[in-house]
């Protein structure tokens, strides 16, 4: 299955928060949407959920529209939408049956998910004595209780200690591999990092970032090259080099004690190399560039106060 989102205009009254958004995603993979807060990204989500209607733009699943009630999909809201007073087993049971599960492979399929995320002690009981990580739990059991073929998920680490959100990191990656077609929004890049082979950066409502993860960070490091010098702090490497070095290199930012450095066009790695050596600097650490998604995330939406 493909998932294509085309062009989605939302306004809010006379605001206009999304301008233009386009992006798709296919079956056995996940894409990441990124942004800051308020970029856009559960707007977008809710579009494709058909929560509410975009101003314009299409949301099309291999081609069609109104694809949402024909498709198992699997959806775990930004506002969590379980209810508090009712026991965990009877709810997940309930809303599976409304999705047209039998209520004997409901039972099974809940039994496994709780149990799959921990929080199986808690069946019987009601949902708000449940902490608030507990309760995520128990969100996302219901997200995936039907098997879903579509899954999308908005913060789901929201509430997760480093434990679960590493056992939920595994439930994606194992969705991903039986060929679920997978977009979650999230604030934590190191697990984006790890399982996404694209992503969506959303900054103001539009796209200032896309595409696969591997080729942006091979974009984001051509012709970039750290450097670090022993007895310097990041800054003061950040500062010699501006000072001596201005003709061969542009000072990209700043990592710990590295400084994160962008040849100048017609210069190369080895002119870099030996103007350091006539210098006598004591080079601790110097080579490519290689950028975190964090990074690219910060210089990509960073601009946003
Ligand atoms: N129902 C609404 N009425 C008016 N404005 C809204 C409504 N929903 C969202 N907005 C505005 O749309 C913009 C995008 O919000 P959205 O919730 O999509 O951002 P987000 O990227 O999900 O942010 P966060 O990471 O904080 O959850 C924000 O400026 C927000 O105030």
């Amino acid at each position: 299955m493909r998932l294509e989102i085309k062009d989605l205009h939302k306004q809010f009254g006379e605001t206009e928060v999304l301008h233009g958004i386009s992006f798709s995603v296919e079956s056995g993979k996940a894409l990441g949407l990124l942004g800051r807060n308020g970029a856009g990204k559960t707007t977008t989500i809710r579009i494709i959920m058909d929560v509410f209607k975009a101003n314009s733009g299409q949301v099309l699943l291999d081609g069609q529209p109104a694809w949402q009630q024909k498709v198992n999909i699997g959806y775990l809201p930004e506002e969590r939408g379980l209810y508090p007073k009712k026991k965990v087993n009877e709810q997940i049971v309930y809303l599976a049956c409304l999705r047209g599960m039998k209520a004997a492979d409901a039972k099974k399929s809940m039994r496994y998910w709780l149990e799959r995320l921990g929080v199986a002690e808690y069946e019987n009981r009601k949902l708000e004595t449940l902490s608030k990580g507990n309760q995520q739990k128990v969100q996302l059991a219901q997200t995936l209780v039907c098997n879903p073929d579509v899954i999308i998920l908005d913060e789901p680490f929201s509430g997760l200690d480093p434990v679960n959100s590493q056992v939920l990191k595994d439930v994606i990656s194992e969705q991903i591999d039986q060929g679920r077609l997978v977009i979650f929004s999230s604030h934590q890049m190191n697990y984006v990092e790890e399982f996404c082979e694209d992503i969506v950066i959303i900054n103001r409502g539009q796209i200032v970032l896309g595409g696969n993860l591997r080729e942006i960070k091979k974009d984001f490091g051509r012709d970039r090259l750290v450097l670090s010098l022993a007895d310097r702090d990041g800054e003061e490497t950040v500062r010699l080099v501006k000072e001596q070095f201005r003709e061969l290199v542009t000072v990209m930012g700043q990592r710990k004690e590295q400084a994160i450095l962008q040849l100048k066009p017609e210069i190369s790695k080895k002119q870099l190399m030996t103007a350091l050596a006539e210098a006598d600097l004591d080079v601790e650490s110097f080579g490519n560039y290689e950028p975190s998604l964090n990074d690219i995330f910060v210089e990509s939406a960073g601009d946003q106060v």
